[in-house]
């Protein structure tokens, strides 16, 4: 089956936006112009399409990324969504990763928000080309300018604007196209209206030949060439050579085009589509993806076309009421067909693909192939998880993976029966597939199952799916801060476990030392004793559950490293479980020698306030044992970024919003974890035990 659509018309995008900007709306208009969606849905009466999941539509917010493929000009346009709140940070790492160009939306009234930045940062972080919608234009209070102008001020990206609003508001009618200095006007507000073409109105032609000058400068400014036959000559580009022009800087970084609308109001959505097809990367503009080889750190490249070995990354696993597991691949090169096995090279295991999966917003359409710029969902996938690459048997390679954040906040879930037990035991399976920023855990001590994750929203979220999904009834604990513990110097301890059980006995004799590492470095094991292989692998054991619960207050230990140095063995009283228990016991010894330490996150956040209430804001900050990193003036707001202890935010959002009689807006974000002041480890200690 040959590919549908040569490399260079394939756009594979996302659409990022503040939570609320209208990046549904916007999603449901494109699938709709774009022919694939047959209904309308509104995401206020909850039936859009690219909500899969039922609480999604309830509470209006898109959590999980889909992706879809839709046709637009002869082009086959792969839109994975992706979500704008900051407790997904996760969602968003994994689709930024595998998307070549972006639509970051707007809301014109709100401008440039602070979650956008957060997004915006991390697109820059993966080199993402982006273009720009102001959406909304037909809210009270719409500034088109406004927002441009915000979007070089907190973005520091240079807009490059390309449409005019023709009347504002209610009277928002359309646009005036820059580029080929006409107008477009759509004649009604309902879905499907088509634009017209007329001539530039009368009360805007001065601003559009401005407006014009302005993008003419900017982008010759880029081309010494097209600069020069301007310069010389006087001739200004044609319309196609100006768009060449203006897709070369886009995908280079340099610009980041401007459109305006109003999704809702179905204004705006087919020039839009035009510049995705005219401005953002085709996969081949990308160039090779790189990755390294399965031994060693050899780097090694795939370019991307169909002859080249297979490689492609999974970016989302989810589970499908009908389908069962489907998993999400972006092909960076080869094909790959019905029948094939793939590698997951560092599962070490082969993957044979059954049934291969073509999304369209509300169907699917079984493929038999697949090529290279394709999205495709493969059914039935047993070991692949999220972040995981695939690729040829014979050519392995191992592309870069995603980063996933700490989860700094922690509930924990009680089953209310045996069989709500067992349901939820695979339901936490199954969404930790899913979500490599969901942990779980279970208390030794309580027994109970301890749920860590990004936010109460993230938390809140894998509730309700556990509850849905899976029908768990489950008892839910008040959202925790998740605490750490770790050491703060060296020690060695000899611990000798002798019990009588019974008519039989046990002994071990462990000796190890623990000794702090860098942040971050997790938990690190090295044996260096002489003990037979299998006391050894008990003692192993032993260490890795009593790592799961420390002394200081029963929290994990991260950043140590253990070494067991000796220990000693009966010909018959000795057994793994002896040294299993001997090292738990031998390193809680440990821990308390080596001054643990609880360890608790840190969260950068930023409150964009204005003026009158800055004094307000810094005070308060600072009764949260918050460290003021920066302050910045941007138009007329202050901008006040800050360390605070997470568990200094919960309810942070209500008391901001007194203070600055509801003006103030903050986001935040995990930073690093840090030792807890000596008060305050003695307050949470005291609430534990
Ligand atoms: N007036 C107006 N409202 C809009 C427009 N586009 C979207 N909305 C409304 O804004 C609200 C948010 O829109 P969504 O499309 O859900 O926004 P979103 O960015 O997907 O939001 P999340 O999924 O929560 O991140 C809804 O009530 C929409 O009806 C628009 O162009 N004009």
């Amino acid at each position: 089956m040959p590919r549908s659509h040569a490399l260079d018309r394939y756009r594979n995008i996302g659409i990022m936006a503040h939570i609320d900007a209208g990046k549904t709306t916007t999603t449901e208009r494109i699938l709709f112009y774009t022919g694939k969606s047959y209904r309308m849905g509104e995401v206020n009466d909850g039936t859009a399409v690219m909500d899969w999941m039922e609480q999604e539509q309830e509470r209006g917010i898109t959590i999980t990324s889909a992706a879809t493929t839709c046709f637009w000009r002869d082009h086959r346009i792969n839109i994975i969504d992706t979500p704008g709140h900051v407790d997904f940070t996760i969602e968003v790492e994994r689709s930024l990763r595998v998307l070549d160009g972006a639509v970051a939306i707007f809301d014109a009234v709100a401008g440039v928000e602070p979650q956008t930045e957060t997004v915006w940062r991390q697109a820059d972080k993966y080199g993402v080309p982006r273009m720009a919608f102001v959406n909304k234009m037909d809210r009270v209070g719409a500034d088109f300018a406004g927002c441009v102008a915000m979007m070089a001020d907190r973005l520091g990206v240079r807009p490059l604007v390309l449409q005019l609003p023709i009347g504002a508001e209610s009277a928002f009618s359309g646009v005036v196209d820059l580029i080929a200095m006409r107008a477009l006007v759509w004649k009604a507000e309902t879905l499907g209206a088509e634009f017209q073409h007329t001539d530039i109105p009368e009360d805007l032609a001065a601003a559009a030949a401005d407006a014009r000058q302005a993008l003419l400068e900017a982008v010759l400014d880029l081309d010494e060439a097209a600069m020069a036959a301007y310069l010389d000559r006087g001739e200004e580009p044609a319309a196609d050579s100006l768009r060449a022009l203006i897709r070369k800087a886009t995908i280079a970084g340099t610009v980041v085009p401007v459109l305006c609308g109003s999704a809702f109001r179905n204004k705006g959505i087919q020039p839009m589509l035009d510049a995705v097809v005219d401005f953002l990367p085709a996969p081949n503009d990308i160039g090779a993806v790189k990755g390294h080889a399965l031994a060693g750190d050899r780097t090694e490249e795939r370019p991307a076309n169909d002859s080249a070995p297979f490689a492609g990354l999974a970016f989302k696993v989810m589970n499908d009421p009908y389908v069962g597991t489907l998993t999400f691949c972006r092909i960076y090169s080869g094909t790959v067909s019905v029948g094939d096995s793939l590698l997951n090279p560092l599962k070490g295991g082969r993957e044979k693909v059954g049934r291969m999966l073509l999304m369209h917003a509300n169907s699917r359409e079984d493929i038999e192939r697949a090529h290279t710029g394709d999205i495709v969902a493969f059914a039935g996938l047993e070991h692949t998880a999220t972040g995981d690459t695939l690729c040829d048997p014979t050519r392995p390679i191992v592309l870069e993976r995603l980063d996933v954040p700490e989860p700094v906040i922690e509930i924990v879930v009680e089953p209310r029966t045996e069989a709500d037990r067992e349901r939820m035991a695979a339901a936490l399976n199954r969404l930790g597939h899913e979500d490599p920023s969901m942990h779980v855990s279970v208390d030794r001590e309580s027994g109970q199952t301890v749920v860590r994750g990004m936010g109460e929203l993230h938390l809140d979220i894998i509730v309700d799916r556990m509850r849905r999904e899976f029908r768990v009834d489950a008892a839910v604990g008040a959202p925790k801060v998740a605490y750490r513990e770790t050491v703060t110097r060296k020690a060695e301890v000899d611990h000798t476990h002798a019990r009588q059980l019974g008519d039989r006995a046990q002994f071990a004799r462990v000796m190890l030392s623990v000794e702090p590492l860098a942040r971050g470095a997790g938990f690190v094991f090295e044996n260096r004793s002489s003990l037979a292989r299998d006391f050894a692998a008990g003692a192993h054991k032993g260490l890795e559950a009593a790592k799961e619960s420390g002394v200081v207050a029963g929290y994990p230990v991260v950043d140590v490293k253990v070494t067991l140095t000796g220990g000693d063995a009966h010909d018959i009283d000795s057994s793994p479980l002896a040294f299993e228990l001997a090292a738990r016991a031998a390193f809680r010894e440990a821990m308390a020698k080596a001054a643990a330490v609880l360890l608790e996150p840190l969260m950068r956040v930023e409150i964009i306030t204005p003026d009158d209430y800055m004094g307000d804001v810094i005070g308060d900050l600072n009764g949260r044992r918050g460290q003021i990193t920066g302050m910045d003036q941007r138009a007329n707001a202050r901008i006040v970024t800050g360390l605070v202890p997470l568990a200094a935010m919960f309810g942070y959002v209500n008391s901001l919003r007194s203070m600055s009689q509801g003006r103030a807006q903050y986001s935040m974000q995990f930073d690093h974890y840090e030792p807890v002041p000596q008060a305050i480890a003695d307050g949470v200690r005291a609430k534990v035990a």
